[in-house]
Formats: C-alpha cells, sequence, structure tokens
C-alpha cells in the first residue's frame, strides 16, 4: 500500500529574500500595468483576514520569449542564482542555446501567503519556435524580452507577443517588455532605444523594464514586481468569485470533495483513471 503526502506539507519555508510585503514600484510611469503606490485595499484586508481561497495553493505559469541571444536563459538564472554573476568572462562565453523549453520554480510570500511563479524558458532560435509554443497555454504572465544594444530584436517583440497570445486569453494575462543587457550599452545609445521601447509597450499595454543579467541591476525588483502584480490579480479574480459565496466556503467544499470527485468522474468518463 503507498501513501501520497501532499506536497504543501514537505515543502521548506519560503526564502527570506522572497518574502514580499509592500508593493514593487514599477520602472517608468510611462509604460506600467499600474502606477498605484500600494497593493489594492481588498488585497491588503483579504490576506490579513486569509480569505485568499486557493490562491496560496497557486503556481501561475510564466512565459519567456523574444529572439535568440537577447537573454532569457540568464535572466532566468540571475534570479534564480544558476549564474556566477561577478564572473564575466565566463558570463561572456557561455551562451548555449535554450533547446525548446526548461522551466524554473521560483516561490516567492507575498502578504503573508504563499505564491509560486514558474518560469518557462522558451527557445528563441526559429527551429525550436514550433516546440516551444506548445507549451504557452495557460500563462498568466507574458514576458517579451529584447536586448536593448539589438534594434532588431525589439522589433520583433510584436511578433513574439502575438505568438504567445495565440494560445491564451489576453484578459487574464499581464505582459511585460523587457531590455536585457543595459551593462554593454551607452547612456545616449539606452535613451534613444528606451523611447521605443516605451512606445511599444504603451501600444501592447505592457509594463516596460530595462535591467541587466550580469550586474543583476533590477533583476530582482523585476521578478517581484511580476510575483506582485500576478498575486494581486489572483486575489482581486478569488475575491470577485467568492463575492456571492461566504467566507469558509472554500473549507467547506475540500471537505465535500468525494462527492466532487464522484461527480467529475461522472461528467468524464473517458478519463484515463
Ligand atoms: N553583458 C551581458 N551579457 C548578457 C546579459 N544577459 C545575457 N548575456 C549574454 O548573452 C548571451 C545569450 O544569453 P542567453 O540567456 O543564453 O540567451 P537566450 O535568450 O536564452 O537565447 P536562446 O535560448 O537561444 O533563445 C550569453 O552569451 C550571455 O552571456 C547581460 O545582462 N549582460
Ligand atoms: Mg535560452
Amino acid at each position: 500500500m503507498s501513501y501520497r503526502v501532499s506536497s504543501m506539507s514537505v515543502l521548506p519555508p519560503v526564502r527570506k529574500d522572497r518574502i514580499i510585503a509592500e508593493l514593487p514600484q514599477c520602472f517608468s510611469t510611462d509604460a506600467a500595468l499600474h502606477t498605484k503606490t500600494d497593493f489594492a485595499k481588498k488585497v491588503r484586508t483579504a490576506c490579513q483576514e486569509q480569505r485568499t481561497g486557493t490562491v496560496g495553493f497557486k503556481i501561475s505559469k510564466v512565459i519567456v520569449v523574444g529572439d535568440l541571444a537577447v537573454g532569457k536563459t540568464c535572466l532566468i538564472n540571475s534570479l534564480t542564482g544558476l549564474t556566477l554573476r561577478f564572473c564575466k568572462d565566463a558570463f561572456d562565453k557561455n551562451y548555449k542555446a535554450t533547446i525548446g523549453v526548461d522551466f524554473e520554480m521560483e516561490r516567492f510570500e507575498v502578504l503573508g501567503v504563499p505564491f509560486s511563479l514558474q518560469l518557462w524558458d522558451t527557445a528563441g532560435q526559429e527551429r525550436f519556435k514550433c516546440i516551444a509554443s506548445t507549451y504557452y497555454r495557460g500563462a498568466q504572465t507574458v514576458i517579451i524580452v529584447f536586448d536593448v544594444n539589438d534594434v532588431a530584436s525589439l522589433s520583433h517583440t510584436k511578433q513574439w507577443l502575438e505568438d504567445a497570445m495565440k494560445e491564451n486569453d489576453p484578459t487574464n494575462v499581464q505582459i511585460f517588455l523587457v531590455g536585457t543587457k543595459k551593462d554593454i550599452s551607452s547612456p545616449a545609445q539606452y535613451a534613444l532605444i528606451e523611447k521605443d521601447a516605451i512606445q511599444i509597450s504603451q501600444e501592447i499595454k505592457a509594463e516596460y523594464w530595462a535591467l541587466s543579467s550580469l550586474t543583476g541591476e533590477n533583476v530582482k525588483e523585476f521578478f517581484f514586481r511580476v510575483a506582485s502584480l500576478a498575486f494581486e490579480a489572483n486575489v482581486l479574480a478569488e475575491l470577485e468569485k467568492s463575492g456571492t459565496r461566504q467566507i469558509g466556503d472554500v473549507i467547506r467544499i475540500n471537505s465535500n470533495s468525494n462527492n466532487l470527485y464522484a461527480a467529475s468522474k461522472k461528467k468524464q468518463p473517458n478519463c484515463c483513471q
């Protein structure tokens, strides 16, 4: 006989440097998903009163897309700590194209509630695109990456977004446009591309960020912002859903899960179980 232990009960606590208590601010007020200085009041209250329903068990899917070698893998690794950032030589020579897709999990705690991001790192190379695009579905966040030193990579971002949105519901997706490799651009060169990037962000309703995975500039701030806005959207959706329900209904549903299971089995006679 085998016993299944809920994965929630065996997870270690969230790392201290992944705890978010304040809303991280946007990079540019000209291209932000919103410019409020704090989480929505009802979100804070719901968290305090532990009325966040299933949000604390959620894994929010994030897909990272963009041209080859713009720095998608390095960006994710820079957050998750897989790259030795201080070793510049190794950094420059270690380009290994992503083949298909890869993913990393990053666990946060937002306003006292656990919240995980599942970061899908996709391949920018054309020949791997059709494999990668099969993983686009169900994303809550789309991060479109370009290299601030490469105008062509910026001009391709709309196409990347279009492809990502074919698989997703636009009303439920938050979009970020991220310029990487800021460390190797001169201030004048950067200012030029930033103007265009902000304009594109406004057109596609994305939030704009510029950062460097090499120096780490803005990397943590960026992912904290992504986690916070995804979390906030999830709590707001949960509150809307439970608007007609009473507090505690979630618990009642769980305690009645045998019946639910039976009902769902009936509905799906072809289920492989
Ligand atoms: N100077 C500098 N170099 C970077 C930065 N980010 C990435 N690079 C370099 O850019 C190259 C490509 O980075 P990757 O992260 O592998 O690019 P990718 O977008 O994942 O590429 P594909 O997987 O082929 O789509 C590597 O040689 C990195 O060292 C950065 O912030 N600054
Ligand atoms: Mg890659």
